[in-house]
């Protein structure tokens, strides 16, 4: 178990794969700890640092007390890579992950060779709707949500199964505060202007059932950055790295293959 400790929050981390190899690093959705990377990392090639790390308020990091702004997160993330001393990493981000990776790579070059923003958008919903998520959880915390998140994490098939009940419990165990100071980050942040301005190789995660970030929304986000790839899962919602780890993981393999991270 690894903690980076930076002041004013200790972000829990960890790395798999080859400490000397290229940097794969991976941002996780709200309501998620980094756990919901397992499958999808247990399938990639040798050869990798893949890092992996729980954002403030999620999973086994401190939670400080709420809200939270994009900015703090995006600093979160430059923070633990320079104490990482990552440069040059692949950024995959999830959700409200991949607002992050989009801030980071606007923000540190110098950190993101190459961007993948899975199910994320530059804006996610409207301000009012997230601020409504903001007093529902404060009031009454997560459990009276879950079976609606559920709905937009995953598509019908993968609900019917047994496995549901595991991230169903990940998302209300995850702290009230944690997830209503991130429900504030997004409510705040529109990337469009900025993610226009990124010229870098990136890479569109989307799933065809995701109730949160339809296929049409991340598509109009991937598309600001000129040459970027989309790829659309069928069988997945909003986690599609949970629902198919298989076709995930190979398609960012292929990813990383044309953008020279690995032979
Ligand atoms: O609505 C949800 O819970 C899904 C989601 C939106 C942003 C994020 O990170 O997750």
């Amino acid at each position: 178990m690894q903690i980076a400790d930076l002041g004013d929050v200790q972000l829990h981390y960890r790395i798999d794969g080859d400490p000397d190899g290229a940097p794969l690093v991976f941002a996780n959705s709200l309501g998620t700890d980094l756990r919901v990377w397992d499958a999808v990392v247990e399938r990639l090639p040798a050869g990798l640092k893949v890092i992996r790390y729980d954002k403030r308020g999620h999973g086994l990091s401190s939670c400080p007390p709420a809200p939270y702004s994009m900015g703090a997160l995006v600093r979160d993330a430059e923070r633990l890579l320079d104490h990482l001393q990552v440069r040059d990493c692949v950024f995959i981000g999830l959700s409200i992950g991949g607002m992050i990776a989009q801030g980071l790579a606007v923000k540190r070059l110098d950190m993101v060779r190459a961007l993948v923003l899975s199910n994320t958008a530059a804006k996610i919903g409207t301000a009012e709707m997230w601020q409504d998520r903001v007093k529902a959880v404060t009031e009454q915390g997560i459990e009276p949500l879950a079976d609606n998140v559920m709905e937009r994490w995953f598509a019908r098939d993968f609900r019917a199964t047994p496995e549901l009940q595991l991230w169903r419990n990940m998302l209300v165990q995850q702290s009230r505060a944690g997830y209503a100071g991130c429900c504030a980050a997004i409510a705040g942040t529109d990337f469009y202007t900025p993610t226009s301005g990124l010229r870098l190789p990136c890479l569109g995660f989307a799933g065809a059932e995701d109730g949160a970030t339809p296929p049409d929304l991340v598509r109009e986000t991937v598309d600001l950055i000129p040459g970027s790839q989309f790829h659309l899962i069928r069988r997945a919602g909003h986690i599609p790295c949970v629902e198919q780890p298989d076709e995930y993981a190979d398609r960012l393999t292929q990813f990383l293959k044309e953008t020279g991270h690995i032979d």
